[in-house]
């Protein structure tokens, strides 16, 4: 790592993860990553398909367990939290799933309001005001409400899933390639929102992309994850971190080529082996 980035002295992680490893199986999947994610950030994690990015997210949202080392909430270690502080603080967190891990069988507006029928005693008037705001925010029309996921669009369906992950107010957003299989306008829609949405409350944002439109626009933060299994043995699996500038400037190749969707080396690689 030749570039570094300065994390603000003065506040404490929000969420970090300490000397951290994960497989499944005999698989080895991450192996001693340290990351620490700070309160209005939003960092970006960016590498190869199958490098880990997702499990990484899913690491930090207390979604999988570690295999070896500890993930911190708010410098507390999530493994000895209580059943009900890990209730609580989870929803402070919202994941916006890859595919948007609506509920097929509910109305839009049920899964908008899913999280806050389930967890805050609410009047339903009271929901619906939340919900249909949150619609609005996304650009979604009120007409969406009565709607089921399947009868919406891939861009509709990510932002309906979007307003409910915004309908519990979190404070702190994953999302996994929120642009994924969206035109570019639509991208561009959805970027927006993910800029949006930090700036109308103080947010910190966690996002997994391939997208490197996505990394440009909303980044603070970029960390680049290698495979495993190319990695030298010594080596950290964090193979970058600092801006989007100074990822796309970077010397190292296999983040220069990464970032600018070069192939080069790395089909040299895939024909020898
Ligand atoms: N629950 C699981 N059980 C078994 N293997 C898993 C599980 N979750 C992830 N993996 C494996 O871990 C590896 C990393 O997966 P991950 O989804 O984190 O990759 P990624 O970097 O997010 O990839 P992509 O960019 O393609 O989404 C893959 O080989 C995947 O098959």
């Amino acid at each position: 790592m030749t570039e570094t980035f300065t994390p603000p002295e003065e506040s404490a992680p929000i969420i970090e993860l300490r000397g951290c490893s994960r497989g499944f199986g005999a698989m080895q999947v991450l192996r001693d990553i340290s990351l620490n994610v700070y309160r209005g950030e939003t960092l970006v994690l960016i590498g190869e398909s199958g490098c880990g990015k997702s499990v990484t997210t899913k690491l930090l949202a207390n979604l999988l367990e570690p295999s070896s080392g500890e993930v911190f909430w708010n410098s507390q270690p999530v493994s000895q939290m209580s059943a009900e502080q890990m209730r609580r603080d989870r929803l402070k967190l919202g994941y916006l799933f890859q595919g948007g891990a609506m509920f097929d069988s509910l109305s839009v507006y049920e899964n908008v309001v899913f999280g806050l029928r389930e967890n805050r005693k609410m009047s339903e008037a009271d929901m619906r005001e939340i919900a249909f705001t949150r619609l609005r925010e996304v650009g979604l029309p009120a007409s969406a409400a009565q709607k089921f996921p399947s009868e919406l669009s891939g861009g509709m369906r990510k932002r309906a899933a979007l307003a409910r992950a915004l309908a519990m107010s979190p404070e702190i957003i994953i999302y996994d390639e929120p642009t994924t299989g969206l035109d570019p306008i639509m991208s561009d829609v959805i970027n927006e929102l993910i800029l949006q949405a930090r700036s109308a409350r103080p947010v910190t944002s966690i996002v997994v992309t391939h997208d490197m439109t996505t990394v440009k626009r909303v980044a603070t933060r970029v960390v680049m994850l290698f495979p495993l299994a190319r990695l030298p043995q010594n080596e950290s699996q964090i193979i970058f971190e600092g801006t989007a500038d100074q990822a796309f400037n970077h010397p190292d190749e296999r983040v220069h080529d990464f970032v600018h969707g070069i192939s080069g080396k790395r089909l040299q690689e895939l024909f020898a082996a």
